[in-house]
């Protein structure tokens, strides 16, 4: 531990600081469940339209609310033409994060909530319109053209990998898309969540209570971690070269990306997860390195320190071999977690009392002013 760290307390942990219905963190030590369901059950039976259905309406849907529920959300991929401009303003070597955020922030000065009686109708948007404004700015910014952001693809992941390769992706790819939306979700009182039911504490609006989000998974300690462990793995030659670089790091005391979690202790669920698809990724893509190099940071930083892959690690090699720029990695943390922001949004005004905690004064003591003139 680092000297004279304050642990009491510190960074809220162990400390409850509300309920909810939505989600359970490490209950059992490690599982995670969205409203009573194990994330690995809906991983493999169940696609992400189903999953935001459930984690914002309640329920897993039936088939026909399916449907319907999967054509709204194509029908409001599309983006208002102001919106496009602001887009089209923000610089190429902008953080996608921060085109994330002024594209949310937009969006709520064009569709203002301007009653709670909204609040599914603006998620729903958020959901369908946050693939197309990353790409749209993505794709104009990058590659000098004006992408239709109105795909006719079944589902958002795959909607996604569409916009910004400019075609359909494979049966595969598509897939491993739509268990990573699954993954990222929802996750209880995380950082970002935490500060959307701050802002929804005060009455604000959806869009604001999301734009702050936004600006909290950003960074590397949180949503940011999926980009941080790519930068991490992309120059590790083999295992040998995999653990060389980690041990430097490890005796720096340097914090190593993607490992580690503030509430689980041995394990995070979602790893196991995407770490199999990032392993058929690899073998379709006749590539192992990344896969390998991966598998060779997990057994070291275990061996060294206790400290376990969580969400973001095998995220990294995934994303890559689906060919997705490593600055596009968290934006896409975004277009899944806006459900799980929502809901919390929903769910806190529905029961709503102002956030606001007290704070240990450790200032100086009461003085009195001294005259400028004497100071
Ligand atoms: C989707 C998500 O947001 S998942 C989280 C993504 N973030 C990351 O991957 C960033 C790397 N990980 C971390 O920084 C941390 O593990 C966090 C922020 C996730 C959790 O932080 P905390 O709750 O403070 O961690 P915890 O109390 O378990 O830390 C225990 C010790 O292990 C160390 N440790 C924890 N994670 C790491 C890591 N990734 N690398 C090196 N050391 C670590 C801590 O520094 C601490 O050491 P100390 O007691 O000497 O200060
Ligand atoms: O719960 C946390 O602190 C971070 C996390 O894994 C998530 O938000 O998915």
């Amino acid at each position: 531990m680092s000297e004279g760290k304050k642990l009491s307390g510190a960074g809220l942990r162990g400390q409850s600081a509300g309920e909810t219905a939505l989600s359970t963190v490490g209950v059992s030590g490690s599982g995670l469940t969205y409203r009573g369901y194990d994330v690995k059950d809906l991983g493999e039976n169940a696609t992400f339209e189903e999953v935001a259905y459930l984690i914002l309406y309640g329920e897993l849907p039936t088939q026909a609310q399916l449907d319907a529920y999967k054509a709204k959300l194509k029908g409001l991929r599309g983006l208002p033409q102001a919106l496009k401009e602001v887009l089209e303003r923000i610089p190429a070597d902008t953080h996608p994060m921060d085109v994330m955020r002024t594209g949310c922030s937009m969006l709520g000065n064009l569709e203002a909530e301007h009653s709670f009686a909204d609040q599914s109708e603006i998620t729903d948007r958020l959901l369908a319109a946050f693939p197309s404004i990353i790409c749209y700015w993505y794709r104009f910014s990058h590659d000098g053209v004006r992408i239709d952001t109105e795909t006719d693809d079944d589902q958002i992941g795959a909607h996604f990998l569409h916009l910004l390769h400019g075609k359909a992706p494979s049966e595969l790819h598509a897939k491993v898309m739509d268990v990573s939306l699954i993954l990222y979700a929802e996750h209880e009182f995380n950082a970002s969540t935490f500060t959307a039911r701050v802002c929804a504490s005060t009455l604000s609006d959806m869009h604001s209570c999301v734009t702050g989000a936004i600006g909290s998974l950003r960074g590397p300690l949180h949503g940011g971690a999926n980009e941080a462990a790519m930068e991490l793995i992309q120059d590790m030659k083999d295992e040998a070269d995999a653990r060389d670089i980690l041990m430097g790091k490890l005796e720096r005391k340097d914090k190593i990306m993607g490992f580690g979690h503030a509430i689980y202790r041995d394990s995070d669920p979602r790893n196991a997860i995407i770490k199999e698809w990032s392993e058929k990724l690899a073998a379709a893509n006749g590539d192992d390195r990344l896969y390998r190099v991966s598998v060779a940071c997990e057994a070291l930083m275990w061996e060294q320190k206790k400290l376990f892959c969580n969400a973001d690690f095998f995220h990294a090699s995934a994303y890559h071999y689906m060919d997705i720029p490593t600055k596009l990695f968290t934006p896409i943390f975004v277009c899944s977690r806006v459900t799980g922001w929502a809901a919390h949004v929903m769910e806190q005004r529905s029961n709503n009392r102002i956030i606001r905690p007290s704070a240990d004064y450790v200032g100086v003591a009461p003085r009195k002013v001294v005259p400028i003139a004497n100071r």
